[in-house]
């Protein structure tokens, strides 16, 4: 589109910019510029926590063709900064829908963006690499866009935990009598913006789940009833919560720990392993995962910018063996690499209870091949 049509466009740090056309708020974002390659759960991936300080470029064709539920709500809110889009639709009447999309993101308060070229967009990001950008009404001018830009800190060194994590501990009930009968074990986990669905797997399985801020201390998470620690999904760099990593270092082989996306990468770090920023991340809901143990290949919902370096430092695993890390509570072994470029997405620990993956099982969106692993979790946890 030329710019003399356009009535918004998106700037990345570089200077590279792309002309579309403003719907949802009449406003700015700014923030770190990735693509998601699902191609549906565009109110999940808006709602979910992982996603704050993110504008998300969606890679489908068309947005918001079935409208937004309550039911699909992943938080209270929205947390991605701008919704950038080919092509969206506000369609209000599809079976099931309360409102529709871009009447949503205007109520929040998110801007938006189509008639762009996502596909260009896209193929920088993958060249450069995620990075910070924004999205402005086309009456900003480039200079006062950068100069907004350049205010926003990057994604790496950010810790974004503080802005998503409740202010108090909220308790929820069970919501089923799940896989180990009515008495299922209570999880406390240390909250760094988890998703609704991760703690409705977990409640629907007959657990109790306890969020608790995410400055709790490892004292205060001992004295309570908790049977396990349960890590789940959030934004930023977990280099940057070195205050959660050393809480954790104090909670590991105390009683079993798990971990998913964020909480993967912060258990990792808790138990000596390092994490580094990828280039420009996994988002979507179509990633082949091997599960080594079976050899099964999972069909895997992904949302993360940062992973774990594999034994001997490497980024990439170049082997389906169930290789060992040393790590300072013992050993730990593979479970799951990416069947797209080798990079770690699960592991367990040898010698005290705890075992962690870095996709999402609970999906919300994408495919169920994983849930499975929320029956295991609660079965050890039973069995512990
Ligand atoms: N979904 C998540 O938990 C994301 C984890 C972390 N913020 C990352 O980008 O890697």
């Amino acid at each position: 589109m030329s710019s003399a049509d356009a009535t918004a466009y998106v700037l990345l740090e570089d200077g590279e910019r792309f002309d579309g056309i403003a719907c949802g708020a009449d406003t700015h974002a700014v923030g770190e510029v990735v693509f998601t390659t699902g191609m549906t759960g565009y109110q999940e991936a808006m709602t979910d926590p992982s996603f704050a300080g993110q504008l998300i470029t969606f890679t489908t064709a068309h947005v918001g063709n079935y409208g937004v539920s309550a039911a699909a709500m992943e938080s209270s809110g929205i947390h991605a900064r701008a919704a950038i889009m080919r092509a969206a639709t506000n369609r209000d009447d599809a079976p099931g829908a309360d409102q529709g999309w871009l009447d949503w993101l205007r109520e929040h308060g998110i801007p938006g963006i189509t008639d762009l070229d996502t596909r260009a967009l896209v193929r920088h990001i993958r060249d450069r690499g995620a990075m910070r950008g924004g999205l402005f009404p086309a009456a900003t001018s480039e200079d006062e866009a950068q100069a907004l830009i350049a205010a926003e800190p990057s994604m790496t060194g950010r810790d974004l935990a503080r802005e998503v994590t409740p202010a108090s501990m909220i308790r929820l009930e069970p919501l089923g009598s799940g896989v180990v009968g009515s008495d299922g074990p209570t999880i406390a986990m240390i909250d760094t913006g988890v998703k609704s669905s991760i703690v409705r797997n977990l409640r629907e399985r007959g657990a109790t789940v306890e969020l608790h801020p995410c400055t709790t201390s490892a004292q205060e998470l001992l004295a309570g009833d908790a049977d396990a620690f349960f890590m789940a999904n959030g934004p930023g760099d977990p280099a940057a919560l070195g205050y959660v990593v050393e809480t954790l270092r104090e909670l590991v082989g105390k009683k079993p720990v798990y971990g998913i996306c964020l909480g993967h990468q912060l258990l990792c770090r808790a138990v000596g392993l390092e994490t580094y920023k990828l280039p420009f991340g996994h988002r979507g809901s179509n990633h082949p995962v091997k599960d080594l143990e079976t050899g099964r290949v999972e069909i895997t919902s992904q949302n993360h910018g940062f992973a774990v370096l594999g034994p001997g430092g490497e980024q990439k695993v170049e082997t389906d063996e169930a290789v060992r890390w040393e790590t300072d509570f013992g050993a730990a072994e593979l479970t799951h690499v990416n069947l797209y470029d080798r990079t770690v997405e699960g592991l367990t620990l040898r010698e005290v209870q705890g075992a962690t993956v870095q996709y999402h099982p609970e999906a919300g969106p994408g495919p169920h091949d994983s849930l499975y692993l929320f029956d295991r979790f609660i079965k050890e946890i039973a069995g512990a």
